[in-house]
């Protein structure tokens, strides 16, 4: 099985490599071989070689920064996918397009189901559903996989911002009316491969939109204890955790106040497991306490 993976060096990208089965050949080119703001290798690359499933995990994913930077998060995260799925289409080969809780508005009082309407609160979930909307325009056979609050030991997550604060502050304010579910990077990576590998091996398993996350629910300042909790022992210092409304701290771009995902049909439909996401915490700051490269 050939996969073409994009994004291969982000948080989603590089657990995918990691879990890899040895059977399983995948290209990952970088920004130096495509870069998705100016797409116009996509279809060079998608016809560069017989693959079976193409798998997005690129992004732009800088959410206040997309405020001001309007063009380049659509660019990337809309109109690279359109032109991805639409390549794919035309060859025939199955899509799985990562998405996200923020093109949710937060006001449903309950996890969201795929169905639900879709109203983002910032520019970084509308352009988020832009590229939805394109990849399922495209017509090729696409799975849609919303997923939410992605930590991981790589690149840049509020895992690795807390405990980079708690080296600089004794108490942390974080606030607490915003809910949902850290998901560990690397459940979803096997979510992704579990996916990607029935889309090849069924070419009847139809495509559609679909949510991932861990198993529970908690808000950011939760998510912070948790980790405290989780850490505690091996840092020089352990800070409190303050818990404060999001009005106590302005951000550019507005944020859902429960953007919890509603995942049963993933797990019914494809072989995905769900770990609770306090024991992936655990897992994943072993990994990150060990590793001196992240
Ligand atoms: N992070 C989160 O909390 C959440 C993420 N998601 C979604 O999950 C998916 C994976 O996110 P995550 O792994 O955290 O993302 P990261 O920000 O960790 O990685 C983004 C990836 O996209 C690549 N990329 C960005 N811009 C370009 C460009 N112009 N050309 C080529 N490559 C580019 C990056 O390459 P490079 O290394 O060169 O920058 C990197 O490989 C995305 O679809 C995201 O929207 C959904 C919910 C939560
Ligand atoms: C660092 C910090 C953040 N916060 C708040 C700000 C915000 O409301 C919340 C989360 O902050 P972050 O900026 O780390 O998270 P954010 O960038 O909003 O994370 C999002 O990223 C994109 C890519 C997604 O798709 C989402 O699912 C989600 O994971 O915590 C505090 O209250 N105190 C703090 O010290
Ligand atoms: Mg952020």
């Amino acid at each position: 099985m050939n996969i073409l993976l994009l994004g291969g060096s982000g948080q989603l990208g590089r657990e995918i490599l990691l879990q890899t089965p040895p059977r399983v050949r995948v290209a990952a080119p970088g920004r130096d071989e495509l870069d998705l703001a100016a797409p116009d290798a996509i279809e060079a690359l998608i016809d560069s070689q017989p693959f079976d499933v193409v798998i997005n995990a690129a992004a732009y994913t800088a959410v206040d920064r997309a405020e001001e930077e309007r063009d380049r998060a659509f660019a990337i995260n809309a109109e690279a996918p359109r032109r991805l799925a639409a390549a794919a289409a035309r060859e025939g080969v199955p899509v799985l397009h990562v998405s996200t809780d923020y093109v949710f508005d937060g006001r449903k009082g309950a996890p969201y189901r795929p169905d639900d309407p879709v109203a983002p609160l910032g520019v970084y979930g509308a352009s988020k559903e832009a590229g939805e909307q394109a990849v399922r325009a495209a017509g090729g056979r696409a799975v849609i996989l919303r997923t939410a609050w992605l930590y991981s030991p790589f690149g840049a997550n509020f895992l690795k911002t807390m405990l980079r604060l708690a080296g600089e502050r004794d108490t942390l304010r974080v606030v607490d009316d915003q809910r949902g579910t850290p998901t560990a990077a690397a459940s979803l990576a096997a979510a992704c491969l579990a996916v990607a590998v029935r889309l090849v091996a069924d070419p009847n398993q139809p495509g559609g939109t679909f949510h991932y996350t861990d198993a529970g629910e908690t808000t950011w300042c939760g998510f912070a204890r948790a980790i405290f909790e989780t850490a505690g022992s091996r840092l020089a210092r352990v800070p409190a955790v303050a818990a404060i409304t999001t009005a106590e701290y302005p951000t550019p771009a507005q944020r859902p106040a429960d953007s919890r995902l509603d995942c049963t049909d993933t797990l019914a439909r494809f072989a995905v497991v769900q770990p609770d996401w306090r024991a992936t915490l655990a897992t994943t700051v072993e990994r990150l306490l060990r590793r001196t490269d992240s």
